[in-house]
């Protein structure tokens, strides 16, 4: 089942924020996990990076308060605020900021001195590793393609041993394959380090692959927030009648069929094929599955070329757009979205409870 939503305020960040500028106001309240991935998603000019800038001590917010793992960094009605260069924080831009008359060994060891010897968790040659930067470290800035600095740019907030890493929006500046080719290492900090981090984005495939947790964003409000299994199904939220509208599910890897080149996910004891044979047998995997992929029928079809149908209960359904009907349900206790036709929806007499069959005609191995 999903991770539980609610945070112990000790083990993980608890913050509260306010401050009016003239036309926005940001008014949030955050209970964040102490370990993986946060992403604050939501539409330009919600206030994403506000808040980020918040947590970071670079706003100063009225009435705020500010624990990370049960240390406090601000508390107004104590009078307590940590400046930011006393926090142990890591700060990751869009554009990675190197100065440019130091080589990438220099800029690494340059945030180093300010870390006490004491307080140093990662290793510099750890972050150098866990980014794949040796090849680089004697070049100049300059001579880095924007994903490489973004790299280094990563493993400097990394080699000061933060206990937050604040990321905004760190891949908006890259073309795809850079991007792609990024990613990667995103995801190895996650499993390889103990540091919290809040993402900003608002690239739903970036906050599929890397988020644990989302924070919905809307006019410097919190919408919604709880573990992405949990919030990205919910049919009361916008996002869930987004074009990408998508669910995430957490399947091991079970099997493979070499012929077809095909593996075979097991999630709740159902099958979920995809194609390929990258992943080992065994792993755990984050799968996604958008909604625009799920059709449904009434009786279990094997006359079709589509190779995933599972037995599934219909939790709601809404009407999110003209013609358009979004169903959520229940699939071996995960969830899972089907946009169909509403003539669809109301042809087939679809309503909370039933019992049908849910074809899945795509499914993205994400990590
Ligand atoms: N220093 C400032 N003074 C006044 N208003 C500001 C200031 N900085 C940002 N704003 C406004 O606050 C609102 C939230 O901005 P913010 O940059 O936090 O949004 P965002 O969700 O990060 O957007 P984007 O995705 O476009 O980066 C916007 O309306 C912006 O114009």
């Amino acid at each position: 089942m999903t991770a539980p939503s609610a945070v112990a305020p000790a083990a993980g960040i608890d913050a509260r924020f306010r401050l009016a500028w003239s036309g926005f106001v940001l008014d949030a309240a955050l209970q964040l996990p102490g370990r993986g991935v946060s992403a604050l998603f939501g539409h330009s000019g919600s206030g994403k990076t506000t808040l980020l800038r918040c947590l970071a001590g670079l706003e100063r917010s009225t009435d705020g308060y500010l624990a990370v793992r049960g240390e406090v960094w601000q508390d107004d009605t104590r009078g307590v605020f940590v400046p930011t260069h006393r926090r142990p924080l890591g700060y990751v831009f869009q554009e990675a900021s190197l100065f440019p008359h130091l080589s990438v060994r220099r800029n690494l060891e340059f945030g180093l001195k300010r870390v006490a010897a004491a307080e140093r968790r990662v290793s510099l040659d750890h972050a150098i590793a866990l980014l794949g930067i040796e090849p680089l470290l004697e070049r100049m800035p300059e001579r880095l393609s924007g994903g490489e600095r973004q790299r280094v740019a990563i493993a400097r907030a990394l080699a000061t041993s933060p206990r937050l890493l604040l990321m905004d929006e760190p891949l908006a500046a890259l073309d795809a394959q850079r991007k792609a080719e990024i990613l990667p290492y995103l995801e190895r900090l996650h499993g390889e380090l103990d540091i919290p981090v809040v993402y900003v984005s608002h690239a739903p495939e970036e906050v599929a692959r890397l988020a644990d947790h989302v924070v919905l964003l809307r006019d410097g409000r919190v919408l919604a927030a709880g573990a992405i299994e949990e919030v990205m199904p919910r049919l009361d939220l916008p996002f869930a009648h987004d074009e990408e509208a998508f669910v995430v599910v957490d399947a091991q890897v079970a099997g493979r069929d070499e012929r077809f080149a095909l593996t075979r996910l097991e999630f709740g004891g159902l099958p979920l094929w995809i194609t390929g044979l990258d992943a080992p047998l065994g792993a755990q995997v984050r799968a996604r599955v958008l909604a625009r992929d799920v059709s449904l029928a009434l009786a279990e079809r094997h006359d079709s070329s589509i190779l995933n149908v599972l037995p599934a209960r219909v939790v709601s359904l809404d009407d999110g757009s003209p013609g358009r009907t979004l169903v959520r349900l229940d699939v071996a206790g995960r969830a899972l979205l089907a946009r169909i036709t509403t003539r669809s929806a109301v042809q087939m007499g679809i309503e909370p409870g039933m019992e049908l069959f849910a074809q899945v005609k795509g499914v993205a191995l994400l990590r």
